[in-house]
């Protein structure tokens, strides 16, 4: 269907719902109809993400009501004891997220499916705690994490806690279809009685699985400086470090507010440093021993440390995930079959590191619902004992209470590092520099290109197909040694040309390894409309490092199509 039917249909309907009528008589620009009208928005790796506003291409009420019903008839389809079971609903501080959360309760209802609702922002930690405490059948979150405030999104759990994976996503999407009119979709009263709201033991229960992981440290000197920026950590996060021991709390006040409008920040994303500044400003006239950030809906932990020069370093995904690894291996007893998992786009730097401890390494698809997916695994086969899981882009899990990244707990975590390092007269930068000496000086950066709507769309695809069928084969001493096509499945050895198949789901995503432990790999976003190179390399120095990452880099733009 064209985009101009689609529009019609929604100002047909706009006789009903002023906001439709009046939000898109407003438009006079037709490129910008025909992006919220050509297309619907589609389940990526964190399920439905889009701009808030009216449109099939767009997150709104309707798209929202609209895919509750495909998921609701897919659980019904799949167990009619689901009904019973119901669905916990969570949202964090974003515009819209009540409304979404309400609106998806009320059609859960509509079709005698018991929603739980919690009655305030919560984080996605806590959903995925809550779905596996109340034994529901499904969880929703609405949320769009990290991204700039003109977004919201939907985000799908399963009955383990976990993200759903592709063919679960592929059911609900197929009965999502079926709903061929976004305005037939019938809503509940918001006071009926499958709609629950979620007791307050569901947040005591939580708080104290966060602290069955972290170990207490009473009495602590450590000083930290946190910011929620904006979003659903301030509660939990602090509850769980006072009752840890941690008392010299400090809250970057501007920013401890739930606030939608994010006014403090550009993107309350811990990836990017500006959104330290206050906190670091904060430090440089208090003192911090530590400071850290976590983002709207407390999945991703961004970590700043002291440096010897008095300044504060704001350590990436990857540094503070190695450093995690590192600690959790050496603090506490694991058994033999102990392993960690990480994603193929995580630096090598925290998987020589656990391998060093004897722990397997597994490498997974971006997506922490991959991540879960083998806490899962492992739960039922007993193969392995899960030492923890993280991402370069900012989250980590530990303990089994979870099945999605959890800043809460990476926080304690993180600060109880911290408090062990001080007692030996390190900061968490001394720590690193250890682990860099021992194990090589890894450095990675991601490069982003923002390319938004259908030319956005096609110019990312056009970048795809570039490097899919021409890459170059070396940069100054490094030379190309495998390339990891992940659409096809294939790893081809590029020396001898052979080949052999990779054993994850397909994936568009390129990944080029080169010799002395060099590569980049580069795939569209799943959550915003960019594309996103990532680069690692090992020196032998900082400055080999800093020289190789910049040689990698230079060889692959030199590559990028106009
Ligand atoms: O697809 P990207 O924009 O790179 O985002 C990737 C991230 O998406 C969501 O936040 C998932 O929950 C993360 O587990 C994943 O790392």
């Amino acid at each position: 269907m064209d985009y101009k039917t689609n529009l019609q249909k929604w100002l047909d309907f706009g006789q009903y719902d002023q906001n439709i009528k009046k939000e898109l008589s407003a438009i006079t620009d037709e490129k910008e109809l025909e992006d919220r009208f050509y297309t619907e928005l589609s389940f990526g790796t964190a399920g439905m993400r889009g701009k808030i506003g009216m449109g099939t291409n767009r997150i709104n009420i309707y798209v929202v009501a609209r895919a509750t019903q495909g998921l609701a008839q897919y659980l019904l389809k799949e167990d009619p004891a689901n009904a019973e079971k119901g669905v916990a609903i969570a949202y964090d501080s974003r515009h819209f997220s009540k409304e979404f959360a309400q609106v998806s309760a009320q059609v859960l209802a509509a079709n005698g499916i018991n929603a739980y609702l919690y009655d305030s922002l919560r984080p996605v930690p806590v959903l995925s705690f809550t779905v596996r405490h109340l034994k529901t059948a499904a969880g929703i979150v609405i949320t769009a994490s990290h991204n700039t405030k003109i977004y919201n999104g939907y985000k799908v759990y399963g009955p383990d806690g976990g993200q759903i994976t592709e063919a679960v996503a592929a059911g609900v999407v197929e009965q999502i279809h079926t709903v061929t009119d976004y305005f037939s979709v019938k809503l509940a009263a918001d006071n009926d009685p499958h709609i629950i709201t979620v007791p307050k033991e569901v947040d005591d229960a939580y708080i104290e699985a966060v602290k069955g992981v972290a170990k207490a440290n009473p009495g602590s000197d450590l000083k930290i400086i946190y910011t929620p920026l904006h979003g659903s950590g301030n509660i939990p996060v602090r509850r769980v470090l006072k009752e840890l021991g941690y008392e010299n709390v400090t809250v970057v006040k501007e920013q401890e507010q739930p606030d939608g409008d994010f006014p403090t920040v550009a993107k309350p994303n811990p990836e990017e440093k500006a959104v330290f500044d206050l906190a670091i400003e904060m430090a440089e006239k208090e003192g911090a021993d530590i400071i850290f950030g976590t983002d709207p809906d407390a999945d991703r932990l961004g970590v700043c440390c002291h440096k010897p020069d008095g300044s504060y370093a704001v350590l990436t995904g990857n540094q503070t995930g190695g450093l995690l690894v590192d600690y959790m291996l050496k603090s506490r007893d694991w058994p033999d079959n102990k392993a960690i998992v990480k994603t193929i786009v995580t630096s090598e730097f925290g998987a020589v590191i656990a391998k060093s401890y004897g722990a397997a390494v597994y490498n997974v698809l971006t997506g922490f619902k991959y991540i879960g997916e083998k806490m899962t695994q492992w739960k039922a086969s007993g193969e392995h004992t899960f030492v923890m899981g993280y991402e370069e882009s900012y989250g980590a899990l530990a303990g089994d209470y979870a099945r999605d990244k959890d800043a809460v707990v990476a926080s304690a975590l993180v600060v109880e590092m911290a408090q062990y390092y001080k007692e030996r007269g390190m900061t968490l930068y001394d720590a690193l520099q250890a682990l860099y000496k021992k194990f090589g000086y890894f450095l990675e950066t991601i490069q982003s290109i923002e390319l938004d709507g259908i030319e956005g769309k096609a110019q990312i695809a056009k970048i795809m197909d570039a490097f899919r069928a021409d890459h170059f084969d070396h940069f100054a001493d490094a030379e190309l040694v495998e390339f990891d096509d992940y659409q096809s499945q294939v790893c081809t050895n590029v020396k001898t040309g052979e080949t052999s198949g990779i054993d994850l789901p397909v994936s568009n995503v390129l990944k080029f390894i080169f010799n002395e432990d060099s590569w980049y790999a580069i795939r569209p976003s799943g959550t915003e409309p960019k594309i996103k190179i990532y680069y690692s390399v090992k020196g032998k120095s900082p400055e080999d490092a800093e020289a190789k990452l910049a040689e990698i880099k230079e060889a692959v733009n030199a590559c990028l199509p106009q």
